[in-house]
């Protein structure tokens, strides 16, 4: 995709922004693979990552591919679902995508677009005391053939195992001071992306105690295992190539299993040069600039020269050479990406713009390689910023007002502010609070009219974007956050 989207490149940070410099939230959850937050500081024998691959599982098998209702949808958060052995155990982070690829399995192509359901969904977990023809009818709901059903089975028990606590009848009561939760895993190797499973079991050595379990009637895993001759599972015990492609593409289609009516995103492949968290602030007559870009794919160097290049309005080009700021590394290391910074030093932390002239697009030069998203350029829009006007008039309580510049000419059609919040479900929505033109006329500064808003003391610490709509109906959001309380007291 062309930078910027905003959708896009917040999902594309959150895949790929794993370690180091500008790391995302979600790889510390299941780094190393064997953590288990759960439990307490010596619990052994689980790991978040079988947890969470268990939990997307459920939270899919609700999937009825004639009526497109259940799907991947977060439904599983509701108490409902868990209830219903639909998790087993209390989940208490739910993410929607998984990075299994640090546990040494395959990249598996990531979309985004996943929505949150507002209702719990029909039941459909699999239990192991079924017999196979409810486990063919049940994949069949989801949309998978019996081999697929076979694949997928296979490639989410390369995970965890079977719970003493929550399945007596399965597993005994282990006494086992290296695994305190008494799991019985499926394979010798439980936190890692491998075909043990497949091995052991077609070398006849497998301890799965949904295979070989004293009760019979769970062994759910052989009955699945064998009923295709075993032959699925005889081409994974041969091939730790074959068991990952395949893996990769089972797990994607259960990733993107949703109810009928969600659009997902184009597969997501990190971009190799992106621009991050760019910021545009009016500052009396100045335009700050400041921001990062980051480089896939690209090793330390103190010698590589990179300069941004800027377009303004009248034509004009202007640039200047960036600093290194640090490397960020993805996939297990697999990935690493060099980021650069416009704010060269402590001192001068911005790029200092006339606000007149203003900005339309950036490039990159890297050293003397230009780097311009094939020609469309970096594009950034300088008609509704932030303004440094911004201020508090009483800081105990806290009250004051948000500026907004608009630049003259581009006449959006509404202006507002957006907060990120939860509704009566716990769903992600945004509320927006429209900005008006301010009747501080005072503030008015050269290209820029200022518009405002009132916030009191209950919305100091709210972190607020700009939103803002077209005559053409199409609405945008800028990156800068800002709240309140950054704000000094207002001249008098
Ligand atoms: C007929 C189908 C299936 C049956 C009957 C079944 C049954 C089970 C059972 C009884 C457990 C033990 C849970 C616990 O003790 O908490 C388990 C664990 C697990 N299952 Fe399945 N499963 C099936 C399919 C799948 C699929 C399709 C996936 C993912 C692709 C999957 C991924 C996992 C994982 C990762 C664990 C380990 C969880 C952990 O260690 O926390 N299972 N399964």
């Amino acid at each position: 995709y062309i930078w910027p989207s905003a959708q896009l490149d917040a999902l594309e940070a959150l895949r790929f922004d794993q370690n180091g410099h500008n790391a995302g939230p979600i790889a510390g959850f299941i780094q190393p693979c064997n953590k288990f937050f759960l439990g307490g500081v010596n619990s052994t024998g689980r790991s978040n990552v079988g947890d969470w691959l268990r939990t997307a599982y459920h939270d899919m098998a609700a999937h009825n591919i004639t009526d497109g209702t259940g799907g991947l949808d977060a439904s599983i958060r509701f108490a409902d679902e868990q209830i219903r052995d639909e998790v087993g155990c209390s989940v208490q982070v739910l993410r929607r995508y998984l990075l299994m690829t640090r546990s040494g399995g395959p990249e598996i192509a990531f979309r985004g677009g996943r929505v949150d359901a507002a209702e719990p969904n029909a039941p459909g977990v699999p239990q192991p005391q079924q017999d196979l023809p409810a486990h063919i009818a049940a994949f069949a709901r989801q949309g998978f053939t019996q081999k697929e059903m076979i694949s997928l089975v296979a490639c989410g028990h390369t995970f965890g195992g079977v719970q003493h606590e929550f399945f007596p009848d399965i597993v005994p009561q282990l006494n086992d001071p290296n695994n305190t939760e008494s799991v019985m895993h499926f394979d010798s190797t439980f936190v890692t992306f491998d075909n043990n499973l497949a091995r052991e079991y077609v070398a006849g050595t497998t301890k799965d105690p949904l295979a070989v379990g004293f009760n019979h009637t769970t062994n759910s895993d052989k009955r699945i295992f064998g009923s295709d001759g075993n032959s699925t599972m005889r081409s994974f015990a041969e091939s730790l190539e074959a068991f990952h492609s395949t893996c990769a593409s089972v797990l994607a289609r259960m990733f993107d299993t949703v109810p009928r009516g969600v659009q997902l995103t184009e597969i997501i492949t990190p971009l190799p040069v992106k621009p991050h968290n760019i910021q545009l602030i009016l500052d009396g007559d100045t335009l700050k600039l400041s921001g990062e870009v980051r480089f896939w794919n690209m090793p330390q160097d103190d010698n590589r020269k990179v300069l941004l290049l800027w377009d303004d309005h009248r034509g004009g080009t202007h640039n200047a050479t960036l600093g290194f700021a640090g490397l960020s590394s993805a996939v297990a290391g697999k990935y690493t990406a060099a980021w650069y910074t416009f704010n060269t030093t402590a001192e001068e932390p911005f790029e200092e713009l006339d606000p007149v002239a203003g900005i339309t697009r950036m490039r990159f030069l890297v050293d003397g390689q230009m780097e311009d998203q094939g020609g469309v350029g970096f594009v950034v829009q300088d008609g509704v910023v932030f303004s440094n006007s911004s201020c508090a008039t009483s800081q105990n309580p806290y009250s004051g007002r948000l500026d907004i510049a608009v630049r003259n000419g581009f006449n959006p059609a509404r202006v507002y502010l957006e907060r990120q919040a939860t509704d009566d479900v716990q769903r992600p929505i945004v509320v927006e609070t429209d900005v008006k033109p301010s009747t501080h006329t005072a503030n008015a500064t050269g290209p820029y009219a200022i518009w405002s808003i009132d916030l009191t003391d209950a919305n100091k610490t709210v972190l607020y974007t700009i939103g803002f709509e077209l005559a053409d109906g199409k609405t945008y959001s800028t990156n800068d956050q800002h709240r309140l309380l950054d704000f000094p007291l207002c001249a008098t």
